[in-house]
């Protein structure tokens, strides 16, 4: 499943936002993207680190960093959870937001998945509103390729203002441009005048209200329009994060909340209450984002789209669904279970003739029984018993489940059966963490932290222990 050492051990830790600079030359990027699309690939491919990576959304949760020369100079990359926005609705979200407003980064790399720019772009346009110094990295390019979609970079570049680099991280291929274009981003003395979403004329309105009054306040530390979006959005969390980084207490300021006061009794006379307002901005940003899809992307082969939806109708039709999952899984038991029996037998074999031979060693050597019986038949023979029993079903499930992994097919069991564990009260991706249980329920229970609700998570933590893990129904 991928869970290594640097993605679940100390270094996974939440690095928060603390940076790591060993001079004052280094620049430091942040890596933000939608979830799924190759920000880790391409953390791992510029740093040489081990990130997570993986066919599902949801790996990365907290910050990561790890260098990159290039041109002699040090960038500090910074590995973001993956988001759809940054409206700081999840945890993934908060954090960053958090990094991108007040990590102190340089500038951002947003990575986007050719295939589907489209719901991409409301990320990169949230990003630019936050910081111009961007570079969109338009990833994924050999699977658009192969699905018959062609990306017109230039022209998007033209459009959004900013540098955007084709790549297929997978693949390395890319990554050199896509530097080149952060040094020059970073180099910059200015940063470039980039495409802003408009907004209906009332929101419009109450920002301009709220606009010159935050900017005053921020003194350029965060962006006076984005923050006042964020403000008439009500989002409590983006005033607790002012105080906590910058400690700039918003609503103590008579002058904000005046102004604050007088933009939205506009946006109610106009009929946008908070929920509504939240609605047009995101639609807002939604139009945007298929304007400059329709003028950027080219769908060249309709059939390999139509096979996919095929395809996934299959995979996740109530109908279809559920059966195909259940042969799968059975395939996968049945060569995990029967596969393991012979180097079961053959490991069995192996280290019980060493413990003999450790045994005549002890009565050679004359030691007192008790040794003997601590040593070998205790320490050593659990040992054995362990790795002949519990090693050739994991070196052979977790491949398997690797390969299903890569294929995209576990997000889709979790959506087939996210309707039944709902009934429950749990989330459907506790279907993978289970399925990793059968596995190991150690790495089950790691896996948990991709269930976004803490009550869900913990229901997962707790249950997984009730899949019975392939150690206790593999034959020794
Ligand atoms: N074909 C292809 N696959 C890629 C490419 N880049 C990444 N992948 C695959 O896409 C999947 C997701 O990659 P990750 O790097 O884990 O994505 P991420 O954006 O970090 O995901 P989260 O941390 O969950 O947000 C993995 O299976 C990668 O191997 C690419 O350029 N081409
Ligand atoms: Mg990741």
């Amino acid at each position: 499943m991928g869970l290594t050492h640097t993605s679940t051990g100390a270094g996974a830790a939440d690095a928060g936002l603390i940076i790591d600079r060993r001079s004052p030359e280094d620049r430091v990027i942040a890596l933000a993207g939608n979830p799924n699309v190759g920000k880790s690939t391409v953390f791992n491919a510029l740093t040489n680190l081990r990130q997570h990576t993986g066919n599902w959304p949801g790996k990365t949760v907290t910050n990561a960093q790890g260098r990159h020369t290039h041109r002699g100079r040090d960038y500090i990359l910074v590995d973001l959870p993956g988001t759809y926005s940054l409206m700081a609705h999840s945890a993934e979200e908060e954090v960053a937001r958090d990094f991108l407003c007040f990590g102190g980064a340089d500038g951002a790399v947003v990575v986007c998945d050719a295939t589907c720019l489209e719901r991409n772009l409301n990320l990169v346009l949230q990003t630019l509103e936050i910081t111009p110094r961007t570079v969109v990295c338009v990833n994924l390019m050999d699977e658009a390729r192969s699905k018959g979609i062609e990306v017109d970079t230039a022209e998007l570049s033209r459009l959004l203002g900013v540098p955007v680099v084709a790549a297929a991280a997978g693949r390395n291929e890319g990554l050199g441009q896509l530097m080149e274009a952060v040094a020059d981003m970073a180099a910059a003395e200015e940063a470039p005048h980039t495409f802003r979403p408009g907004y209906p004329s009332a929101v419009e309105r109450a920002l301009a209200r709220l606009e010159p009054v935050l900017a005053r306040r921020l003194e350029g530390r965060l962006p006076a329009r984005w923050t006042a979006l964020r403000l008439l959005d009500q989002d409590p969390s983006l005033l607790c994060a002012l105080e906590k980084f910058l400690e700039i207490d918003l609503m103590e300021d008579p002058e904000v909340r005046v102004a604050l006061l007088e933009a939205q009794a506009g946006l109610k006379e106009e009929g946008l209450d908070q929920e509504s307002l939240r609605e047009t901005v995101v639609a807002s940003l939604v139009r945007a984002g298929a304007e400059i899809a329709g003028e950027t992307v080219t769908f060249h082969r309709e059939d390999a789209a139509r096979r996919d939806r095929q395809l996934d109708r299959i995979l996740t039709s109530r109908a279809t669904g559920i059966p195909v999952m259940l042969c799968l899984l059975a395939v996968v038991f049945w060569i995990t279970i029967a596969g393991a029996n012979v180097p079961s037998a053959l490991l069995a074999d192996g280290l019980f003739w060493v413990q003999d031979r450790l045994t005549d060693l002890f009565a050679y050597l004359q030691a007192p029984e008790w040794l003997h019986g601590a040593l070998v038949l205790g320490v050593y023979r659990v040992l054995a018993w362990v790795i002949s029993v519990m090693l050739p079903p994991m070196a052979i499930f977790f491949p398997l489940f690797t390969l299903l992994e890569d294929f995209g097919y576990l997000p889709r069991v979790a959506f087939v059966l996210d309707h039944a564990f709902q009934k429950a009260r749990a989330c459907g991706k506790q279907a993978l963490t289970m399925c990793m249980g059968f596995g190991c329920n150690a790495a089950g229970i790691v896996g948990c932290r991709i269930i976004d609700s803490p009550r869900e998570r913990l229901i997962a933590i707790l249950t997984n222990n009730f899949v019975p893990c392939n150690g206790r129904f593999a034959p020794p």
